[in-house]
């Protein structure tokens, strides 16, 4: 073996910094509304058990990204997605995909607390039921309670299940619907802006509740909150005006990014 085949595989064999496998990879992904494209080419990477942060100015194109990893801008008739985009190696805009299938495992929470007019019990029942997970009324009981718990809503409600979700403060009814996607266990969790309805006290509860979150899913978030995207992520993507501009480890990102747009997003300069 000579000296630069050593050196080639001492590299491919020594252990990355960053042992985190690829969950999700979008490459080369475009995105147009009819004419007018939204995103340019994006390649971006999202690790499993880690929070990706998506951060830009407003109209930058985190949601319409975002929603490409569930294929919910199939929902929107305007919208063609080109390029490729795999979950665990898998093209997710294959013909053969089943999207019902593919939302239950890319599960989502959107900007505004949206419970069904339905009990809590109801709410969170409702996605193991249509995807056959419980065989009887005990197994949903379990996993309703489960899911409660690992959304951290669950002394909260208890002992009301069967009240109305509606009824819940907004933080409690984001929580509620945190439980809600964690109910068909998922693998990611699309969040919207999750906190933007919330008071502080609730948001720090979400964001509590994300980190905890972390260990057995895949986040990828939207925000505009800075000081958010900072504390809750560990990976963050910054686009502008369609494209992305950069993307690397929060801390980095956050304290020494390479490229000025996103120095001066960070910095309020824009945005
Ligand atoms: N349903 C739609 N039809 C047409 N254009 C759309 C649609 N949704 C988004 N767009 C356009 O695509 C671009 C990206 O929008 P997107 O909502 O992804 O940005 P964003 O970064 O999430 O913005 P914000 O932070 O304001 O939510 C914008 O120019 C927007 O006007």
């Amino acid at each position: 073996m000579n000296m630069l085949t050593d050196v080639a595989m001492e590299q491919k064999l020594a252990p990355t910094q960053d042992q985190h496998m690829i969950k999700i990879q979008g490459q080369e992904v475009c995105v147009h509304y009819g004419e007018k494209q939204a995103l340019f080419s994006v390649n971006l990477d999202v690790r499993e058990n880690q929070v990706t942060a998506l951060i830009g100015p407003s109209g930058c194109g985190k949601s319409t990204f975002l929603r490409c990893l569930n294929r919910m801008n199939d929902t929107i008739d305007s919208a063609r997605v080109s390029g490729t985009i795999t979950l665990d190696g898998e093209n997710i805009y294959d013909k053969a995909i089943d999207v019902v299938e593919l939302r239950a495992r890319v599960g989502m929470v959107f900007q505004k607390p949206n419970p069904f007019p339905k009990s809590i019990y109801e709410n969170v029942a409702y996605g193991p039921r249509i995807h056959g997970l419980a065989k009887k009324k005990a197994d949903l009981d379990e996993i309703v309670e489960t899911s409660l718990k690992k959304a951290a809503i669950w002394n909260e409600v208890k002992d009301r299940l069967h009240e109305a979700g509606t009824g819940l403060s907004g933080g409690q009814q984001q929580r509620l619907c945190i439980a809600r996607a964690i109910a068909v266990s998922p693998e990611v969790i699309l969040m919207d802006e999750p906190c933007s309805a919330l008071d502080p006290i609730a948001t720090a509860r979400v964001e509590e509740l994300i980190d905890e979150l972390r260990q057995n899913y895949t986040i990828v978030i939207v925000t505009h909150s800075m000081q958010q995207a900072a504390r809750v992520s560990q990976r963050t993507a910054m686009f502008h005006l369609g494209y992305l501009v950069e993307e690397g480890d929060t801390d980095k990102m956050f304290t020494n990014p390479d490229d000025k747009r996103t120095q001066d997003y960070i910095t309020g300069r824009f945005g």
